[in-house]
């Protein structure tokens, strides 16, 4: 039996969890999985009942699962809290020791006239971004906000660095082997100290490729030629806006997924996206980035491919055929889109 902490978050994220659930459910259904959820409080949501973003009860819960799904935490309402949603968000990836967050961009031929991009960029577009998430400028001390000055510190160990190149070269070798690594190495030290030590890591598989780009012109490269990388590892803030950024290539932020990795076998799940406040609560949010997140679950944390790859292929299936969220540029609701996936999988 496969105990799975469910945080619904804020915003769009209830909507979403709830979207993901109901697939697994079929799913496990159709191939006899043995799940047992859990939902606790995170995020602003557990601002309003408990006072704190990451309540103990929620962290503790998460430490006792066998795998952890996270809808997206964040709104207007928390930008005034003493401690904010995404401090919570910041807390458990550091809690649980959450380093390696992947993060999967694909574009199959049936679905590349979806991007705003021309189908001839983007077809056969396959990449995952590999992105530092327990270090950097978003955790690094000291951190100051006075009248007239502020202050933010971006640091980095060897240690750090070194453990999630190691990561994305062990992805690379089963994949094309091809490691872009970013970073703005003509400018910061701790760009150096990167440049340095994927040198080192790539010495220790001569089966990979190793390129290296400057942030800023790879920004560039992965909207002009997306269909050249394979592995691109990066530190913290330069993934996240990347990683962002390159939802562009498949169409919308909306179906983008991601795993959280951590040196005990833990795991954690959550689409690449934030709370979307804008068009919460309305069932019009785009449901695949959370179920191509549960997917990569039961692929990743239980070893369950099969289940895993007929989500993902029926999400990609029911987007195919038309049936699109209003990111998209279509009118099928968040629940709709759902009833489709699951109609898909039954009838298959
Ligand atoms: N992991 C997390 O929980 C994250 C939380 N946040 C938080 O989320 C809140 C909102 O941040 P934003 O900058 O607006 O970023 P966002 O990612 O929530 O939204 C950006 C735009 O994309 C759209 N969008 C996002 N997900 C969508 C989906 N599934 N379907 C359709 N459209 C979708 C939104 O409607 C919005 O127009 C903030 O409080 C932020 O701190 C932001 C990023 C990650
Ligand atoms: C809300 C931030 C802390 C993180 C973020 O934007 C992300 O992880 O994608
Ligand atoms: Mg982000």
């Amino acid at each position: 039996m496969k105990k799975i902490v469910c945080l619904p978050g804020d915003g769009i994220g209830q909507e979403i969890m709830n979207s993901a659930l109901q697939v697994m459910t079929v799913i496990a259904d159709k191939y006899q999985l043995d799940l047992v959820t859990e939902e606790h409080d995170f995020g602003g949501a557990a601002i309003d009942n408990h006072g704190h973003p990451l309540p103990e009860a929620t962290l503790a819960a998460c430490q006792a699962a066998d795998g952890i799904l996270l809808g997206a935490i964040g709104g207007p309402q928390w930008e005034e809290a003493e401690v904010r949603p995404e401090q919570g968000l910041l807390a458990l990836r550091k809690a649980l020791n959450l380093y390696a967050n992947i993060r999967p961009v694909t574009v199959p031929t049936a679905t590349a006239h979806l991007s705003p991009l021309k189908p001839e960029i983007v077809t056969g577009a396959d990449f995952v971004v590999v992105r530092e998430l327990t270090g950097g400028i978003y955790f690094g001390e000291p951190r100051e906000l006075n009248q007239e000055d502020a202050l933010d510190t971006c640091t980095y160990t060897a240690a750090e660095i070194r453990r999630i190149l190691r990561k994305g070269f062990e992805i690379a070798q089963g994949r094309r082997k091809l490691v872009t690594s970013v970073d703005k190495a003509n400018v910061l030290a701790t760009s150096k100290l990167w440049r340095k030590i994927a040198e080192e890591v790539a010495s220790e598989f001569p089966d990979v490729t190793l390129e290296h780009h400057l942030v800023d012109s790879v920004a560039m490269k992965l909207i002009q030629e997306p269909t050249h990388f394979d592995v691109i590892i990066t530190e913290n803030l330069f993934g996240d806006i990347l990683s962002d950024e390159a939802s562009v290539i498949p169409g919308t932020l909306g179906i983008l997924p991601s795993a959280s990795h951590g040196v005990g076998g833990l795991s954690l799940y959550e689409p690449i996206h934030g709370s979307a406040p804008d068009i919460a609560g309305q069932n019009i949010a785009n449901p695949v980035s959370m179920i191509l997140s549960m997917a990569m679950m039961l692929r990743e944390s239980f070893g369950w491919e099969a289940p895993a790859s007929e989500v993902e292929e029926t999400c990609y299936a029911v987007m195919a055929e038309g049936v699109l969220t209003g990111d998209l540029g279509g009118t099928t609701s968040t629940s709709e889109f759902v009833e489709a996936v699951i109609k898909k999988i039954q009838a298959a």
